[in-house]
């Protein structure tokens, strides 16, 4: 059996290539990094390390590698061939391989008519969606109504941390033990395939919201807060007890949200929120605030994990969700220079101030009582 992986980042290699391998999966990683791919190809292996008191070692074989910008017509037959193709390289960079999936896809319906399934891996509501949308836009006329019925789309949920790290070889990369994989059986086509750790289910809405909502919410609050009070780390803001209270406090506020709009039990509700805050704070792996704060830009956006939940809050409860409106003001002041999207944020403040730029990146108008809030929170 056939994988193609875009994205030999974190999780593609700590998470999505790990389940593959251990599927009986042949998987091949496309990626723009040529230093990781010459080393895919080179080693033809690597190791995952779990995170936790036993350092479990697993070893990932049966890889190669493409460089995606150097080897397009490799990339073709890669997806022509695939049993599954999969993504990890984050919800920015979907639009720009689809191109490359669109001309395995048109090559691969030229000589057979065996369905495929392509699942994007990414934090968004909708990756797999979205990754359609930009795929069709790249197909000619002819054979869309081909890609429509043999190609599947299934949006995910992807649960697991994987921070940036440096070890002793390029490849080898730690995670935490916890993972969730969820996705839409829908929108499978064909078999469903049979990958231990995925769970299917009839409609991803309320997992891939639990999941936006709880544990990206949390992480944005402890990184764009850690940053505020010069913390480097996500386990040192969380050891702060003011940027606890306020993570904390926009936890209940979105798990509010959460249990009033899919019904979830409160309890099993604060037992999953209290497990990911336990997670943060794994003392076997060290998480920077600037890999969790990364795009400030797209994490401000109207359906990410801070203004999404915030405006359902208001819609749900009429009022302002005081702790995640905290959370968003300190998003915005968010600062580093080596963050494109964060330089982009702050020219964007400098030259349009705070109220102007919060409502052409987030949608929320001026008018709006959160917007109103966030103004007056930045301005103090
Ligand atoms: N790291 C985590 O804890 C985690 C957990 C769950 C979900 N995610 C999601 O997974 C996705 C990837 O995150 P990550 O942490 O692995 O990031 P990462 O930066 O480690 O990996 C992304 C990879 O994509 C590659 N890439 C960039 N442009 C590309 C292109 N045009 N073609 C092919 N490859 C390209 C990069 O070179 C990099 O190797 C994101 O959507 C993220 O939100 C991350
Ligand atoms: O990947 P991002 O930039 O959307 O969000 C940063 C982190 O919150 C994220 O990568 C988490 O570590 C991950 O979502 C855990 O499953």
């Amino acid at each position: 059996m056939k994988a193609v992986h875009f994205g030999a980042g974190n999780i593609g290699r700590g998470f999505i290539g790990l389940l593959l391998h251990d599927a009986g999966y042949h998987t091949t990683f496309i990626d723009v990094n040529k230093e990781v791919i010459d080393a895919i190809n080179h080693e033809k292996q690597y190791r995952v390390l779990l995170a936790d008191q036993n350092q479990q070692e697993l070893t990932v074989t049966n890889i190669s590698g493409i460089i995606s910008s150097e080897e397009p017509t490799k990339v073709s037959d890669a997806i022509a061939e695939a049993d599954i193709i999969t993504t990890a390289v984050g919800p920015n960079v979907l639009p720009i391989i689809a191109k490359n999936i669109a001309e395995g896809l048109v090559q691969r319906f030229s000589q057979t008519k065996n369905p495929v399934n392509v699942i994007a891996c990414e934090n968004m509501i909708g990756g797999s969606t979205l990754l359609k949308e930009s795929v069709m836009e790249h197909i000619p006329e002819v054979q869309k109504a081909t890609i429509e019925s043999f190609v599947g789309f299934p949006d995910a949920a992807v649960d697991r941390i994987v921070p940036n790290q440096t070890n002793e070889d390029l490849l080898t990369v730690a995670v935490e033990p916890y993972y969730e994989w969820v996705v839409e059986k829908p929108g499978i086509k064909g078999e469903v395939p049979k990958i231990d750790g995925i769970t299917y289910v009839d409609e991803l809405t309320p997992y891939i919201e639990r999941k936006l909502f709880t544990v990206n919410t949390g992480h944005a609050a402890a990184a764009y807060l850690g940053k505020k009070f010069n913390h480097e780390t996500i386990e040192q803001a969380i050891q702060n007890p003011e940027i606890l209270k306020v993570l904390e406090g926009a936890l209940e506020e979105t798990g509010d949200v959460l249990i009033e709009k899919y019904q979830f039990n409160r309890d099993t509700h604060t037992q999953y929120r209290e497990k990911i805050i336990g997670r943060f704070t794994n003392p076997y792996l060290s998480d920077e605030v600037t890999r969790v704060g990364r795009g400030p830009l797209r994490k401000l956006s109207a359906n990410d994990r801070l203004i999404r939940p915030a405006m359902l809050y208001v819609e749900l409860f009429g009022k302002v969700p005081e702790n995640l409106t905290k959370v968003i003001a300190a998003a915005l002041q968010y600062k580093n220079s080596e963050d494109p999207e964060a330089v982009e944020l702050q020219q964007k403040i400098e030259a349009k101030g705070y109220s102007e730029t919060l409502e052409e990146i987030s949608g929320l108008t001026q008018d709006h009582i959160l917007h109103q809030r966030i103004i007056e929170i930045v301005n103090n």
